[in-house]
């Protein structure tokens, strides 16, 4: 049975389906070091934002086939290092994208009303009606970094509450923000002209400190900065000292550049700054959502079948996958079955989808043709995560092509590899039961099932040849399955498919090409 780790705490709603197909070890708190120790037991690691998925942990998770983060944010796992390792990647885009909208306006309320100090002071005894007096957002400008599912909603709901939304997002269209009501503007304005102003982006290299002390500056005295989205963005000394010095009116942080934060500054600020423990994402529906939709998607890829929010392969609907499944298998052998011809060392890699496959949607069959093909080298190592990386690391130069016009079989696939045995073209299509033939070989045609032993040759079209070859075989005790010829012209170059029941033995294949009119031949096991 599969075994997963869960290492943070996620709720019993994900654990429940997952108890279905694994064995499901919690072990929350967990040390890199003993998360190193542990992780090759394991087939899947479900994780939230506290567990650090390091280069040093995939290193060591020599059976994981899955990394589920349930939640947003993948910052926490090193997506490079398991990509390279075959290891998918997947999250929960939407489960808690209410819940952390909701928190940063919460945030932005809890500032101009003063909600965590007010309360402070009358749990402490007092009843100070004069300290706390507010200023309403009816009216005020929001500036929304990040337009996208948590900024819209955020941007939603402040328009309902009758603010202005200016919004910063250099990768939104006009017309999504016009739907929205915003108005798109470039960050100096949004600083220099918004009363709040609330990051909804991730971080990333270009928005690691992004929110600077050049930037601080720009915001008019009384404005406030809410930052929901990841540490890191907003240069935290540079905040302390901005709100220490009293230049904007206020900050509410749920994030960090460290977690959990420990000894900082920003805890010796008044009532200027409010904290928050990374509680974006925890309401109760927002950990039924993340769970839910993480947990089935382990599951998923546990039993074989695709994950629909992988964030390091292409998610595919299920009306797509339903369509591609069987030529992926397809594009595979094929791969595999001209990789076997083309020799070590390939060099290039041409896919042609033809047919009613040359629509972009097809595009994983183009990894599972570089699957096939890189099969023979890197066994199991190789998968849908890694083959487009480990192909471009060994200098494989891949072309893909499509024609929609080729309706032979109505769909097939055409794959031309170029390696230290010369250049060999094959191409496949399926029967209506979904069978595979491969219908050609090097531009002859063909129609013979894929076979675990199979023996190509490559001859002139001449009386007596097959019979040489079959004697050959015989006297070497090789049963033949299955014989066909191809040929494009009478007693031209030909080649001859036979399909074997055991490997060929040691020594034959020189025998074979000794036959006089046999350019060449090849075994190929698939
Ligand atoms: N505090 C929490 O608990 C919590 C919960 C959920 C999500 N988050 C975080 O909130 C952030 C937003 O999540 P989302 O689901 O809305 O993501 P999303 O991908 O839907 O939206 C992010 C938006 O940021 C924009 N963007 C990217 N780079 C940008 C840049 N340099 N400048 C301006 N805009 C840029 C993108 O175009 C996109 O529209 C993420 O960092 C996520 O990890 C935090
Ligand atoms: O990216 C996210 O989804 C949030 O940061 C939530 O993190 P959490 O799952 O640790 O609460």
């Amino acid at each position: 049975m599969a075994k997963v780790l869960v290492s943070d705490s996620v709720d019993e709603a994900g654990i429940k389906i997952l108890s279905q197909v694994a064995q499901v070890d919690i072990k929350t708190g967990l040390s890199e070091d003993e998360l190193t120790a542990i992780i090759p037991e394991y087939d899947a690691l479900m994780i939230r934002s506290g567990t650090k998925v390091t280069e040093k942990v995939i290193q060591a998770a020599d059976n994981l086939k899955i990394i589920g983060r349930a939640g947003v944010g993948v910052d926490n796992v090193h997506v490079a290092s398991a990509t390279r390792k075959g290891i998918v990647v997947v999250n929960s885009p939407e489960g808690n994208t209410i819940a952390a909208a909701e928190h940063a306006l919460a945030m932005m309320l809890s500032l101009s009303r003063h909600i965590p100090d007010a309360n402070q002071s009358v749990k402490g005894g007092k009843w100070d009606r004069k300290s706390y007096i507010g200023s309403e957002v009816y009216k005020k400008t929001l500036g929304v970094v990040g337009l996208g599912k948590i900024g819209s909603h955020v941007a939603k709901v402040g328009k309902a509450m009758g603010m202005k939304i200016l919004a910063y997002d250099p990768f939104i269209s006009q017309e999504r923000a016009n739907q929205l009501g915003c108005t798109l503007v470039d960050l100096d304005i949004l600083f220099s002209e918004s009363d709040y102003i609330t990051l909804h982006i991730p971080k990333t290299k270009e928005t690691a400190n992004l929110i600077n002390a050049q930037s601080l500056a720009k915001m008019k005295p009384h404005a406030r900065i809410i930052n929901c989205a990841r540490g890191g963005i907003i240069d935290e000394d540079a905040l302390y000292e901005t709100l220490k010095e009293g230049k904007i009116g206020g900050a509410a942080l749920d994030v960090f550049a460290s977690e959990p934060l420990g000894e900082s500054k920003l805890r010796e600020l008044g009532n200027n700054i409010i904290l928050t423990p990374h509680l974006g994402a925890s309401t109760a529906e927002a950990q039924v959502n993340v769970a839910i939709d993480v947990a089935e998607q382990i599951r998923d890829v546990l039993l074989g079948l695709p994950a629909r929010s992988a964030v390091n392969i292409p998610g595919l609907s299920p009306d797509v996958m339903e369509k591609l499944r069987p030529y992926m298998r397809l594009a595979e052998t094929l791969g595999n079955l001209v990789g076997q011809l083309a020799g070590d060392r390939v060099e290039s890699l041409n896919v042609k989808l033809q047919g009613d496959l040359a629509d972009n949607s097809s595009q994983p069959l183009v990894t599972a043709s570089l699957k096939g093909l890189l099969s023979k080298a890197l066994r199991e190592r190789v998968n849908y995560v890694n083959a487009a990386i480990e192909a471009k690391e060994r200098g494989i130069h891949l072309v893909e092509t499509r024609d929609a016009t080729i309706k032979d079989y109505s769909n097939s696939i055409y794959l031309e590899a170029v390696g230290t045995k010369g250049t060999h073209a094959v191409t496949g299509a399926l029967l209506n039961d979904g069978e595979i033939r491969i219908t050609s070989i090097n531009g002859f045609p063909v129609n013979v099932p894929p076979n675990a032993y199979m023996l190509f040759t490559l001859h002139r079209d001449v009386p007596g040849i097959i019979g040489k070859i079959g004697s050959l075989l015989g006297n070497f005790n090789v049963n033949i399955a299955s014989m066909q010829v191809g040929r494009k012209i009478v007693r031209g170059d030909a080649v001859m498919v036979l399909s074997i029941d055991d490997p060929l033995p040691e020594g034959v294949l020189p025998e074979i090409l000794k036959v006089g009119g046999v350019t060449d031949a090849y075994t190929v096991s698939l």
